[in-house]
């Protein structure tokens, strides 16, 4: 039996705005601690998946155990939870930190706080976490600890005067963490003779040891061989497996209080576990679950559909393979007029579609359309009923609409000043409703109400791109809204393209329906008839662009003889035809679905 004296472990949390360092700093806490050699030590440990690692984002919840001998003398378990950094994945910040009693807050000596630092930092507040603020990347010459630690001071209001000041990057400062952790964080307080009480954390397939439960023990003990129950979804399983991360895994017979690791049984499948609920002993059960967390939901939607119909079943498979290890992601069948079978899929935001899509793409060698995005939109009939809409091509008819809300958020965004005017202009025309704006040292802090489905789009893009970068934006779904929301058509060569319809503010429609036209009239190739592509609502055209028709010999343009050259456009044309999908007798490109709604005002 493990026998691990709570006073000697410290579970926490590193929140942190994207880029400021957290996964640099996690891994740079491993290495100190020994729980890898340097030849098992790749860079970023915990960023496990390839995807995350090329975009440098941290997706999914991780956590490892740590070995820290501590100058006291005494040796210290610490259960470090890494974060993921992006709006997206929101969620999965506030379960970690549900495990912990303390976060370590990082923020960049030479960025300062940023808007995804205050949403977290807010978050960790929430849960009653002790907080120890860290300078990180003190070794830029651009880094300014004493400017950062009164703004951490003035925006969030916690004590920064002895904030730890490190280079992730060069190790400076990163025993002062390690005591920190120590001698600023509290211990777990679970009573080691009450009925087993521990907390779901995470779970994930793995291809050997099946489905395996990340838990925090709060009372009681978790023993190999005990019966246990998961109380919300009332399932009992035999406990085969525990045991911890280091990050290597190392089996152990049982985990007491304030301890963090894992156990695996003969469960089937990750949807068969729920996070946050509470796992107790079967035959003594403990009195009160623990609160729990409201499940993920998605919030945006899109048709994927494979290029070739033939990959279909494989797509399918593919799907059920991403989503063992992701209940955030959800598709069911769809068919479409023009692109056939796929699958109407539900993400968390467009950065988990981008990042669901490339990994079908690259890691099932997929071809794949993806339709527009869309937002659940709520409809309400003239019979008085309600109904979901996750696809336009659904849309009930207009006759029967008495009325249709949007998901509405209320953003928060930090800039330089300069930038202060265009972003300003920017969520105006997005239908903004401006709630606050006050100031952080130099910075503006603007917050807004916005409709959801103006900021899916590439609201994120174009933020960053007129802010040349330097804004931040953190965001939460607040309530649904009545609105004046037509569908809007895309017809090409007079048939309506379904994939490319979706929901728009009257006042954006015409704006919408002639940037797409543009945009289409660029991506479609030019075909031996001329391309009529127009935007309508309902039956009424309101933009209009044309494609011209083509000479049928492509090579004709190369003057002379050329071989080489004939060779190359020749080439081009094989590989549009493999990504282009028929409509009628329109080829439209792949790519067209997505640039095509990428706005560039
Ligand atoms: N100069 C300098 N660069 C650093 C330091 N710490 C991290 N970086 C760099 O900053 C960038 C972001 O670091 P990450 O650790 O990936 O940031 P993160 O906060 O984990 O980002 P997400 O995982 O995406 O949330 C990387 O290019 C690091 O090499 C530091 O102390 N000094």
């Amino acid at each position: 039996m493990s026998t691990v004296p709570q006073d000697n472990i410290r579970n926490f949390s590193i929140v942190a705005h994207i880029d400021h360092g957290k996964s640099t700093l996690a891994d740079r806490l491993i290495q100190a601690t020994g729980g890898l050699t340097d030849r098992e030590m790749k860079e970023q440990v915990l960023d496990s998946m390839d995807i995350e690692r090329e975009r440098g984002i941290t997706i999914k919840a991780q956590t490892v155990r740590l070995d820290y001998k501590a100058k006291d003398g005494k040796t210290y378990i610490l259960n470090l939870m890494d974060t993921p950094g992006h709006v997206d994945f929101a969620y999965e910040v506030s379960r970690s930190l549900a495990a912990c009693e303390g976060a370590l807050l990082v923020v960049d000596a030479s960025q300062g706080v940023e808007a995804q630092t205050l949403a977290n930092v807010y978050q960790a507040i929430d849960n009653d976490l002790e907080i120890v603020p860290i300078l990180n990347k003190i070794d830029l010459p651009a880094a300014e600890p004493d400017r950062i630690k009164a703004q951490i001071e003035e925006v969030i209001g916690i004590d920064a005067s002895d904030a730890v000041l490190i280079s992730a990057k060069t190790g400076i400062g990163i025993p002062d963490v390690l005591e920190a952790v120590v001698t600023r964080l509290p211990p777990p307080k679970g009573d080691p003779d009450a009925p087993l009480k521990a907390l779901l954390v995470d779970s994930w397939y793995d291809a050997y040891l099946g489905v395996i439960v990340l838990v925090r023990i709060i009372d009681g003990r978790l023993k190999k061989g005990a019966r246990i129950r998961m109380m919300r979804a009332d399932a009992v399983y035999e406990v085969e497996r525990v045991g911890y991360f280091t990050p290597k895994l190392v089996p152990v017979d049982d985990l007491g209080p304030g301890e963090i690791g894992f156990f695996t049984g003969s469960i089937k499948e990750v949807a068969d576990t729920r996070v946050g609920d509470t796992i107790t002993d079967d035959k003594k059960p403990t009195a009160e679950p623990l609160p729990g967390f409201r499940p993920a939901q998605p919030v945006v939607f899109c048709g994927l559909f494979p290029a070739d119909a033939a990959q279909f079943e494989e797509l399918r498979a593919a799907m059920g393979r991403l989503r063992l290890n992701d209940a955030s992601f959800s598709f069911e069948m769809e068919s479409s007029a023009a692109l056939g079978f796929g699958f109407r899929c539900g993400f968390l935001g467009l950065l988990h579609l981008e990042i669901i899509q490339e990994r079908l793409e690259r890691e099932f060698n997929l071809d794949l359309i993806a339709t527009a995005p869309s937002v659940i939109y709520k409809i309400t009939l003239t019979d008085g009923s309600e109904v979901e809409l996750h696809n336009p091509a659904d849309m009930p008819d207009v006759m029967k609409i008495r009325e249709i809300s949007e998901p509405w958020i209320r953003a928060t965004i930090l800039t330089p000043d300069e930038y202060l005017g265009a972003i300003l202009k920017l969520c105006q025309e997005r239908r903004g409703i401006q709630s606050d704006l006050s100031y952080v040292g130099s910075r503006a802090m603007v917050t807004y109400d916005l409709p959801l489905n103006e900021v899916v789009f590439d609201f994120y893009d174009r933020l960053k791109s007129i802010s040349k970068g330097y804004a931040s934006f953190d965001y939460h779904l607040t309530d649904h809204k009545p609105g004046d929301l037509v569908k809007l058509q895309i017809l090409v060569n007079a048939e309506p393209v379904d994939a490319l319809s979706m929901l728009v503010h009257r006042t954006q429609a015409e704006r919408r329906g002639r940037a797409m036209c543009e945009k289409l009239k660029d991506l479609i190739p030019q075909h031996l008839f001329v391309i009529p592509i127009q935007a309508a609502i309902g039956g009424k055209i309101i933009a209009r662009e044309t494609v011209r028709a083509m000479r049928k010999d492509v090579t004709a343009k190369c003057y002379g003889g050329d071989i080489t050259r004939k060779r190359k456009l020749l080439d081009k044309q094989k590989e549009g035809k493999r990504k282009m999908r028929q409509f009628g007798k329109v080829d439209i490109p792949q790519e067209a679905f997505i640039a095509a709604l990428k706005m560039d005002d």
